[in-house]
């Protein structure tokens, strides 16, 4: 179980990664607490499955450096148990039965949990004999999220996991993970692009857009965090410095502008009827001011 003196999940220090010549992360700083269910979220390119992967020791560092539960990424077999990843695709071995993936995880990891494994299998309905080539979308899901878990990792990694999933499948994936995460007493990393999951499991969120992270923090403070305003031009241009204007839209032909801003509420104008912010919003707003240079602006 980690703890207050658990070292971060991850902590990034001037991470960047080019491929040729194209950045895909630039110069990333960022700590994510122990403990955690993390929201990567960003638009497509964002940069997230190069982390993801970075987090993995799949792929190297351009420069900076990346340290995952305190230590470089697959620095060592001990250090590579500890982290469990589930690929985009959810890539299992077609002409392999079930209980053949079991079997190899097993002999493949030192710390596999076969009781865990077995037991989550007929949780979730999947038959032993059957080839992981015939299962459908969330069954392979599911196997593959029982073989992450099943080698008792501390972290465990989904890129868009559920992507793929009806709704129904979506909702019981991710109950199983939640299920996972609190039984192992692990932390977690999902990319998504859909909020409502984002919302639903996660306690921390990472916003990556422009091959940067926009905002990062708790979920719960960082919407305490942020508010939004209905002001005039005037108001807005008046809002106290240590406010940061994420984004604003015009509302009244430009007489008045809905803002979403960052700041202590104490220091929001008290004229301006200010509302909470939903994650939704909240991620939206900060993608819309990394594609839209302007959006810095409080014109
Ligand atoms: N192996 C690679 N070779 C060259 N460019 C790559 C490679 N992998 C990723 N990129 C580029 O790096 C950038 C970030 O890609 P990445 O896959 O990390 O984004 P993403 O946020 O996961 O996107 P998506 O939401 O579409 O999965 C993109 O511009 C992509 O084209």
């Amino acid at each position: 179980m980690p703890n207050e003196q658990s070292p971060p999940v991850l902590q990034a220090q001037g991470l960047t990664k080019r491929y040729g010549r194209r950045t895909a992360l630039r110069d990333i700083d960022l700590t994510v607490p122990a403990g955690r269910v993390i929201g990567l979220v960003g638009p497509n390119g964002a940069g997230k499955s190069t982390l993801l992967h970075l987090a993995c020791g799949l792929t190297e560092p351009t420069s900076g450096r990346l340290d995952v539960l305190g230590a470089r990424p697959a620095s060592d077999a001990a250090h590579l148990a500890r982290v469990g990843f589930v690929a985009q695709d959810t890539p299992v071995y077609g002409s392999l039965s079930v209980a053949d993936h079991l079997r190899l995880g097993a002999r493949l990891n030192p710390t596999w949990d076969q009781a865990l494994a077995e037991r989550r299998i007929a949780q979730v309905g999947l038959i032993p004999t059957q080839k992981a080539g015939r299962l459908s979308g969330g069954q392979r899901a599911q196997l593959a999220l029982t073989i992450a878990a099943a080698t008792r990792p501390e972290l465990l990694i989904f890129d868009e996991p559920a992507a793929a999933l009806d709704p129904l499948a979506r909702d019981r994936f991710l109950d199983n993970l939640l299920e996972f995460v609190t039984e192992l007493g692990a932390s977690a990393v999902l990319s998504s692009h859909l909020l409502g999951d984002v919302a639903r499991v996660c306690d921390h969120l990472v916003v990556l857009c422009d091959s940067r992270v926009q905002v990062a923090g708790d979920i719960p403070e960082l919407l305490a965090g942020h508010h939004r305003l209905v002001l005039t031009r005037g108001e807005l241009d008046r809002l106290p410095a240590d406010l940061d204007v994420v984004t604003t839209v015009d509302q009244d032909g430009g007489r008045r502008v809905d803002a979403l801003v960052r700041g202590d509420a104490t220091a929001l104008p008290p004229t301006a009827p200010a509302g909470p912010v939903t994650l939704e919003e909240l991620v939206l707003a900060y993608m819309t001011r990394a594609t839209a240079p302007t959006g810095r602006s409080r014109r």
